[in-house]
């Protein structure tokens, strides 16, 4: 076997898979994570305090070091179906950097509703522009994978219309505009509470050659 598909097909295979149990504890890990992130982000405790806090973490980060893996953990969700990543940066329940989305499927495509914090900020009080063409990239490339041809990547363009909001509910939603051969082409928005259109994207998504 060759090629990039081929590559992430194997490497997804070889990954030992978490039982149902075991995701949601890592779920649940990863949530406090978030919190704690989210706390460093916002925290205003004195020197000593944050040193002190700093030094828990480092304990804490060695008891979860202690048996590790040598690449991150793949999961049936409801305990059967096809192998999923559970720590993709956008949806992965299991990482902490993901807000994470829960993506559903529409008919032509693909939404989400979603919050995101101070994290996430990058001019004030705004979402960072690199966050939202994450977020942006993920939902169309899984609009493009369950409507069309599953695929990655290839060109993803953007134009931010207006700044996105930090703390409100945000919509994200994505079609798929056309497909022909390994090519697959979507766009999609981001929506703040009043509907108003932030960030528009367009992209295309290419199944990697076998
Ligand atoms: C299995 C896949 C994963 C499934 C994921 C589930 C969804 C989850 C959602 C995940 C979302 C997040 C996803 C991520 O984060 S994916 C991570 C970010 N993306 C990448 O890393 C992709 C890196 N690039 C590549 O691997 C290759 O360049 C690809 C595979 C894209 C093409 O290299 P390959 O050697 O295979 O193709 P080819 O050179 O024979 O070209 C084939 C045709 O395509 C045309 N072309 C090529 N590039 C472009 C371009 N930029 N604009 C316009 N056209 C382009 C080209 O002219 C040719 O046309 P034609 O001559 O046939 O007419």
């Amino acid at each position: 076997m060759t090629g990039v598909g081929s590559a992430i097909e194997r490497a997804r295979r070889g990954r030992r898979a978490l039982d149902e149990e075991h995701l949601a504890a890592l779920a649940a890990l990863a949530d406090r994570v978030r919190e704690l992130t989210e706390a460093v982000v916002l925290t205003d405790v004195e020197i000593d305090e944050l040193a002190a806090v700093g030094e828990q973490v480092e304990a804490l980060t060695g008891r979860l070091a202690a048996v590790r893996r040598d690449a991150p953990p793949v999961a049936r969700y409801g305990g059967h179906g096809p192998l999923r990543h559970v720590t993709n940066p956008v949806t992965g329940l299991g990482n902490p950097l993901a807000p994470p989305l829960t993506i559903e499927f529409t008919e032509t495509g693909a939404r989400a509703g979603f919050t995101l914090n101070h994290v996430y900020e990058g001019p004030p009080t705004f979402v960072h522009g690199g966050i939202t063409a994450m977020i942006l990239d993920q939902v169309l490339g899984m609009a493009a994978a369950s409507k069309a041809v599953p695929g990655v990547t290839a060109s993803l363009e953007l134009r931010y219309r207006r700044p996105t909001p930090i703390g409100v509910p945000l919509t994200v939603e994505a079609e798929v505009t056309g497909s022909s051969g390994r090519r697959s082409h979507a766009a999609g928005r981001i929506l703040d509470p009043e509907g108003l259109v932030t960030v528009e994207a367009k992209a295309l998504f290419i199944a990697p050659q076998r």
